[in-house]
């Protein structure tokens, strides 16, 4: 792994303080022969002196952009945006395969600098993600669903893992009945963990419990935690005139956050909640309130950074060769700016 030199990035956005990497990995690296360099960074949950310690070489924020050209620059979420010309490796989410707001300009600088982009998003192997941010994800939005359900939700603020569940605790979800639907999958799992922790009676559904979907038993669930991965037509969990319908439902915990796309599920929603008013009242009679954050591991940075990076670690041996999922991501990254420049996309890409 010795010719690998991973730089960890600070994170422009004020409010992200996950990092991809955390200093118990970064330390397993550096041990294996990987050069680590950490940018020093005021947000981070992880203290730069825990990276130091671990044999990696510490820097000043955003000193990336005069990093070796050899350097696999390593972040979360968007660059900044300066310099114009993009010469590394960059290793992020960037959002720029789907005509997303920013992706040319994105994509531009790498083609003006002789950059490459390998979108965490794209590293994949048999068109499945490798590494996600969804666990944690699903852990979250069932346990705010409980503390809407319970009438216990306030503004939200990055905590660790006991002070959510001691906030659930206190709200008492004892045989509060829930549903969790893409159960199998990764936030499904976590939906699943938070769960069964608050000792809610849980059912789990995944594709093959709505493949006829049985509405009045969704309805009958006082909080119904939507995990979906939804990329077909199908009929919704939650439409607009089940609003007045008799049911039990009053809180729906939308992890999946479709809320502008084709394939929403829960199309009485229609647009995402923030930390400061994380529920929306969307019924009255009865009440129905939706929980809709689409950061929400942001809100428990540690625990979602050693997920993270636990799931990175493997993949790093194979970076230099650009093999495995990494083929992938490059494959995604040629596609797209092939498409950019007007030619025909020569790969389809990956999952979202
Ligand atoms: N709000 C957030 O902060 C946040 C964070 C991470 C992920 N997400 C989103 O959450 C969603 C799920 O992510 P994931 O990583 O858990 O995906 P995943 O692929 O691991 O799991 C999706 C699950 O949905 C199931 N599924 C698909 N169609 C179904 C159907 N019709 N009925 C029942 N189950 C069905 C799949 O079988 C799978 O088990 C994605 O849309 C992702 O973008 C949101």
């Amino acid at each position: 792994m010795s010719s690998v030199h991973l730089w960890l990035r600070h994170e422009t956005r004020s409010t992200e303080r996950r990092a991809p990497l955390v200093p118990h990995d970064a330390a397993r690296l550096v041990a294996d022969g990987v050069r680590v360099t950490v940018e020093e960074s005021p947000q981070r949950v992880f203290d730069v002196e825990a990276y130091r310690a671990g044999g990696c070489h510490v820097t000043p924020a955003g000193s990336w952009v005069d990093a070796p050209d050899d350097a696999h620059v390593l972040g979360i979420k968007e660059l900044p945006d300066e310099p114009a010309a993009l010469r590394h490796t960059h290793i992020f989410f960037g959002h720029a395969y789907k005509g997303q707001d920013g992706a040319g300009s994105l994509l531009a600088r790498f083609a003006a600098g002789g950059g490459e982009l390998l979108d965490l998003e794209y590293l994949t192997v048999d068109g499945r993600r490798v590494i996600a941010f969804g666990y944690w994800a699903g852990y979250v939005g069932a346990a705010l669903g409980v503390l809407a359900a319970r009438g216990a939700l306030a503004p939200l603020h990055p905590m660790e893992r006991a002070e959510l569940d001691a906030l659930v605790r206190a709200a008492g979800a004892d045989g509060m009945s829930a549903l969790v639907v893409g159960a199998q999958g990764r936030s499904g799992r976590g939906a699943l963990d938070a769960l069964l922790a608050a000792n809610t009676v849980l059912d789990g559904w995944d594709r093959e419990d709505t493949r006829v979907l049985d509405r009045e038993a969704l309805l009958d669930h006082e909080l119904l935690v939507n995990c979906v991965l939804s990329t077909t037509p199908q009929p919704a969990f939650v439409r607009p005139e089940d609003l007045t319908a008799p049911r039990a439902l009053r809180v729906v915990a939308d992890v999946t956050c479709d809320v502008t796309s084709e394939h929403n599920l829960v199309p009485v929603n229609t647009a995402i909640t923030s930390w400061e008013e994380p529920a929306r009242r969307v019924g009255d009679d009865p009440p129905l309130d939706v929980i809709a954050v689409d950061n929400l591991p942001s809100l428990l940075p540690r625990e979602a950074s050693v997920a993270f990076s636990a799931d990175l670690v493997p993949l790093v041996p194979t970076l230099a060769g650009r093999r495995g999922p990494w083929r992938e991501a490059l494959r995604a990254f040629v596609a797209a700016q092939a498409h950019r420049a007007g030619g025909p996309r020569a790969v389809a890409p990956g999952p979202s």
